[in-house]
């Protein structure tokens, strides 16, 4: 689905990743976690195509998207979600969902014809999202946890393949990282997700694997019970 091999990004003489490769399976929920400062930001952020790598190769649906643009990668079907989550306040969700809705059918002609309704789709996507009865409701009127659930809407009307998100729990109270799971839960399957995140339990509970970064580099990949119990991973990252 997606194979990255070699990547390495250097920051002047920092090397922030150093000769990683990771592999996303068709459908699979991705766990990526690691220390402070270990790379995982970075590591979204080659794939998306925000920063170009120094040298490695990202290979999606056959080609080689290291260093194309962020326009050019999210067009191909790669979606990415914000640590800080980007919305206007006084617009409405559904206005966010249609701005950001998709429509691959879509060409300079069709510029004369109606717009695509998005109505349907936006309903369904607000009731995956926990957002259902907000439609109506300006971004800025929307609870803590509701935004979150808003940049997670606005991701999926994008109609991606491939989901990057970066900590979608952080600054969450549990219930609403409980929502978060029941979300993805409900996502699972449709989607191909990496998922960045520090809450070790949500991406325990949630990942089919699990990889850890540590320094640059993949340390591990594996079933979350068996990465959890790895003697290096406990010294790295768990703090045993
Ligand atoms: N634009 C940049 N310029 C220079 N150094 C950078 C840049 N972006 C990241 N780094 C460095 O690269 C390394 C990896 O950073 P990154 O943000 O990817 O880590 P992270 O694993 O996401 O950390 P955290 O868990 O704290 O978010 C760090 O040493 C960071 O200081």
């Amino acid at each position: 689905m997606l194979s990255i091999e070699g990547l390495t990004k250097e920051f002047g003489s920092l090397v922030a990743i150093e000769d990683l490769d990771l592999e996303l399976e068709p459908g699979e929920i991705h766990g990526l976690i690691g220390p402070n400062g270990a790379g995982k930001t970075t590591t979204i952020n080659l794939i998306t195509g925000d920063l170009a790598p120094t040298r490695g190769t990202i290979m999606y649906d056959g080609e080689d998207i290291a260093g194309r643009s962020p326009t050019d990668i999210a067009n191909m079907g790669i979606g990415r979600s914000f640590q800080v989550v980007q919305y206007f306040p006084e617009m409405t969700v559904r206005k966010h969902l249609r701005l950001a809705s998709r429509d691959p059918t879509r060409t300079v002609l069709s510029a004369f014809t109606p717009r695509t309704d998005y109505t349907e789709k936006i309903e369904e996507i607000a009731e995956t999202a926990h957002l259902d009865g907000r439609l109506d409701t300006v971004a800025k009127n929307l609870s803590h946890g509701e935004q979150r659930f808003l940049d997670i809407a606005m991701v999926l009307a994008m109609d991606p393949e491939v989901i990057l998100f970066d900590e979608p729990a952080a600054g969450l109270n549990h219930s609403e990282t409980e929502e978060v799971r029941q979300i993805f839960e409900d996502m699972r399957g449709d989607y191909t997700m990496l998922v960045v995140e520090h809450d070790i339990d949500l991406v325990r509970a949630l990942s089919d694997r699990i990889s850890v970064l540590h320094n640059g580099s993949i340390l591990t990949t594996g079933p979350p019970s068996e990465v959890v119990e790895n003697e290096t991973v406990k010294e790295v990252y768990l703090g045993e």
